[in-house]
């Protein structure tokens, strides 16, 4: 089996494992500039909340690495082109805050670098690439921590270390992060402590990250597990004792309303009924106390056609058009259409799941949960 590491970094160099191939081929692609990090989030040759945050960082870290005739002349100009750069890499996906939070702290830094005395572009450069290269790093950290504290809180809850039975959805894993993964860094920290009897993952249309993506790994990793269509949820459960369904997050509000992959709320419903643990997993990066409620989660709409094919497409990224904006167009789907001509298709990349149908949420500083009034105090989640 080939490395699970969706993301490849050395200094002036970035490779992705073109995610749209697998498990068929593992293929890595080079990322050496902005434009061809936007379109690789954008296409999801890359994804996953922490993972395309990283990306489109790095991205801009080896454009700027490698600029040597064009690299900015003064700080202030540096500043502005950074500036420029993580604003447009933030238009590629809406819904995951990870991407939106680390532009907001790389542009706050290079502000700061810019505050201090005797600083030059070069001083500029150098302190974004380094901060780039620590979220690299950082999310690797973070998620054994979330798999530690996930791992514990589900033992305790169900009040047993072995034997357990746990569901997750859509990928969360190596290839949605740095490396280990969040809801699937919890599954890999059961397993490693003998207390995971089986893991069963949903195919999770459209895009298929379960079949495609989370039983690569798990098969990877030789987890005991065992792949469902999503609608199967519902007899899984109704037959087998699950624990806990664990998912991941692309983006938490403040009053811990969930917003992930599509499937994600009706599997919180019927863990409800079941009486099922429902936990979400994610870094803290994940986390946005500046919005209240799930209201206020912009929904990414994704093309029809990523409903119709029923299998992957081969993408072709267009240069940007004069206009600026970038085209990535699909020239080859491998299959053909599983619908008739003409029918509409609805097909929203994430829904919220309502923090009332929530048990815990785990972060790398420990596990939220709700307090006396019913509420998730989500700040808490930044206090270790
Ligand atoms: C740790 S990945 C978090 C989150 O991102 C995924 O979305 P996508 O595959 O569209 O990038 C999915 O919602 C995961 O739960």
């Amino acid at each position: 089996m080939a490395t699970l590491l969706a993301i490849k970094y050395a200094r002036g160099s970035l490779e992705i494992l073109d995610q749209l191939l697998l498990p068929h081929q593992s293929v890595y692609i080079p990322v050496n500039d902005v434009l061809t990090g936007w379109q690789a989030i954008r296409s999801m040759q890359v994804r996953g909340a922490p993972a395309i945050a990283i990306v489109a960082a790095l991205s801009l870290a080896v454009e700027l690495n490698n600029a040597f005739d064009t690299a900015p002349a003064t700080p202030q100009s540096a500043v502005e082109l950074i500036h420029e750069k993580l604003d447009y890499l933030v238009t590629s996906r809406p819904t995951a805050v990870n991407l939106a939070d680390a532009a907001g702290k790389l542009k706050a830094l290079t502000q700061n670098v810019l505050a201090a005395n005797e600083v030059t572009p070069d001083l500029v450069v150098k302190a974004y690439i380094e901060a780039a290269e620590l979220m690299l790093l950082k999310d690797v950290e973070d998620n054994k921590a979330i798999g530690r504290h996930g791992a514990e809180w589900i033992t305790n809850a169900v009040g047993k270390t072995s034997g357990i039975r746990v569901l997750t959805h859509c990928n969360t894993g190596s290839l949605a992060t740095a490396s280990y993964g969040t809801a699937l860094g919890i599954i890999r920290s059961l397993h490693a402590n003998a207390s995971l009897d089986h893991a069963y993952c949903t195919e999770t249309r459209p895009y298929n990250q379960g079949s495609r993506l989370t039983a690569y790994e798990l098969v990877y990793e030789q987890i005991p597990a065992t792949l469902i269509t999503d609608n199967m949820a519902a007899a899984l459960m109704s037959q087998q004792g699950l624990a806990a369904v664990i998912v991941g997050a692309d983006r938490v509000a403040a009053n811990g309303d969930t917003a992930n992959k599509i499937g994600t709320y009706q599997l919180a419903i019927l863990a409800k009924f079941f009486g099922v643990k429902f936990v979400v997993a994610a870094p803290t990066t994940s986390v946005d106390l500046y919005t209240k409620n799930g209201e206020g989660i912009k929904i990414e709409q994704r093309p029809g056609w990523e409903v119709l094919v029923v299998s992957g497409p081969t993408v072709t990224n267009n240069p940007a058009k004069e206009s600026g904006e970038v085209v990535v167009d699909v020239t080859d789907i491998r299959s053909v259409k599983q619908a008739a001509n003409g029918i509409g298709v609805f097909n929203p990349s994430f829904d919220v799941t309502p923090a009332a149908l929530i048990d815990a949420i785990v972060t790398e500083n420990g596990v939220v949960e709700k307090n006396a009034d019913g509420i998730f105090a989500m700040e808490g989640a930044f206090k270790a």
